[in-house]
């Protein structure tokens, strides 16, 4: 199966200082693929580097099949990579429906749309009028993982997408997740939440100090080696 998000050997900086010292990883076609490890070890980093805020200044990172030069944060939207963003970053001054419109920027062809994403979360197509920021944390999650689809993309990324959200709503996103996956979905996943790993997850690898240190299959690992490997 063909690599959707590769990185190789990636080096990368904020200013001076080295944040990712030879990192690969790959995300399949269909495949979920979990990047863990404890706070400040660079999983963001890996994300910024794509879009031009962290420096790559080593190493390769190619998104479907074509090589990320990695200077302006459109150049990875426009080859494919969609992000969920820690912190969800809703545009407060748009409604729900403006903020999904903004998502579609990248122009490429699919399955998402308007339509298509209010099927799949039908709070929001109640809520469509309202400004992103009337919505509760849950439902600016769904619109921040709506924003993403609505460029169809080649894959998507998640940077903890459960932070701040009580569990009964870790609940509901656990199964919009598992059905994008159940979809084909190709995803990065960003995610603390160990117990929504093993749910989503098809790989994982551990991240320390900017490098990867474990990695392997989530079917043949359970919940407490992951935590063991995360040291959380
Ligand atoms: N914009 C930035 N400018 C400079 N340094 C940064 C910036 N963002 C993060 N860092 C530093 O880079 C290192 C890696 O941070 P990063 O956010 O990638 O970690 P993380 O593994 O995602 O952890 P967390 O779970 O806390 O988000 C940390 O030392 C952090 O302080």
């Amino acid at each position: 199966m063909s690599s959707v998000l590769a990185f190789d050997g990636v080096r990368a900086y904020y200013d001076d200082a080295l944040i990712l010292d030879g990192l690969d990883l790959e995300v399949a076609e269909g495949e979920s693929f979990a990047l863990l490890g404890p706070n400040g070890v660079g999983k963001t980093t890996s994300l910024n580097t794509m879009f031009g805020i962290a420096h790559l200044r080593g190493g390769a990172i190619t998104i479907g099949g074509r090589r990320l030069r990695g200077r302006a944060p459109h150049e990875a939207a426009a080859l494919g990579a969609a992000l969920v963003p820690q912190g969800r970053w809703i545009l407060s001054s748009l409604t729900v429906e403006e903020n999904l419109v903004v998502g579609s920027a990248p122009r490429r062809k699919g399955p998402w749309g308007l339509a298509a994403v209010y099927e799949m979360f039908p709070d929001l197509a109640e809520r469509r009028g309202s400004l992103g920021t009337h919505l509760s944390g849950g439902q600016q999650q769904m619109l921040a993982i709506g924003r993403a689809l609505m460029s169809n993309p080649t894959v998507l990324l998640l940077d903890e997408p459960s932070e701040g959200l009580a569990p009964v709503v870790i609940d509901l996103l656990g199964d919009c997740l598992a059905g994008l996956k159940a979809a084909g979905t190709s995803m990065l996943l960003i995610e603390q939440r160990l117990d929504l790993v093993t749910r989503l997850a098809d790989r994982y690898a551990v991240l320390l100090k900017g490098e990867t240190v474990a990695e392997g299959r989530i079917e043949e690992t359970t919940t407490e080696t992951l935590r063991e490997l995360v040291g959380v």
